[in-house]
């Protein structure tokens, strides 16, 4: 059974349907990646999936238990976290702040928010714990505002791992990203991927096809390919209309 799964999924808003009939499986320790054209529905589906959105029809599951229509919250307490594509730091905070607040243990204790986190020796080494894995550690004590775009999305990811997520979707990655920061960033997928069961939205196809383990591509509304990276390299309909620039 795929760790997470969502069957038949429709939405519709207003008048106009935006998904239609999609289905995903998300194997745990694996790379999965949804790719397609804008407009396709990619972003929607990630707001189902991650519960911004209650879909009109369909289940999601997530360890076998239907969360459909669970709020955000209720679905970031099970184990699944999201990163965003409009980053959502606290930029005049240093970067180990930024993740101490988004650790459980701080958000637990909600007398702490008026005390000096700093104080809290646990959670400080939670927090530098996370730094380390997302290779922020030397960065602990700079502000936010003053890392370069790279790291601030590397930070960010280390804010959505703070509740140890059994799932961690991503949402357009590599957006704004220049080469050298979305190489970095691949390497930071990778070492991610030893612990973490991890899902992208993308529209980098090269760093898609790099580090994926399986993929689905959403066109109209639906899934119209789903397979490993030389799987759809070899799927002449996919080859032809989105993946010419990495066949
Ligand atoms: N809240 C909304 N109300 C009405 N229509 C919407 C809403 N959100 C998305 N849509 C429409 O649904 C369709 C799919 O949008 P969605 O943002 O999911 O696509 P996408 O694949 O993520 O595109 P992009 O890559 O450009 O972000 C688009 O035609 C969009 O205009």
């Amino acid at each position: 059974m795929a760790l997470f799964e969502a069957v038949h999924l429709h939405k519709r808003f207003g008048s106009r349907v935006v998904l239609e009939d999609v289905s995903l499986a998300f194997e745990a320790g694996k790379v999965s990646g949804i790719m397609g054209p804008n407009g396709a529905g990619k972003t929607t589906t990630f707001n189902i999936l991650t519960g911004r959105f209650a879909p009109d029809r369909g289940a999601i599951r997530f360890e076998g238990r239907d969360i459909a229509g669970r709020p955000p919250h209720a679905i970031a307490r099970m184990g699944i976290a999201r990163s965003f594509q409009l980053m959502t730091l606290f930029d005049e905070s240093v970067v180990v702040e930024n993740v101490m607040l988004a650790l459980p243990a701080f958000r637990a204790a909600q007398t702490r928010v008026a005390t000096d986190v700093f104080a809290d020796k646990a959670l400080m080494d939670e927090a530098r714990e996370v730094l380390a894995l997302v290779g922020l550690g030397h960065r602990a004590f700079q502000k936010a505002k003053d890392l370069s775009y790279g790291e601030r999305r590397a930070l960010e990811i280390g804010v959505a791992l703070a509740a140890d997520p059994k799932i961690l979707f991503l949402d357009e990655p590599t957006s704004g990203l220049g080469a050298e920061a979305t190489r970095s960033l691949a390497a930071l997928v990778r070492r991610l991927r030893e612990r973490f069961t991890i899902v992208m939205i993308e529209h980098d196809m090269r760093f898609l096809f790099e580090l994926a383990d399986e993929i689905s591509v959403i066109h109209w509304g639906q899934v119209i390919a789903h397979g490993t990276p030389s799987e759809l390299m070899a799927n002449k309909w996919v080859r032809r209309s989105a993946l010419a620039e990495v066949a």
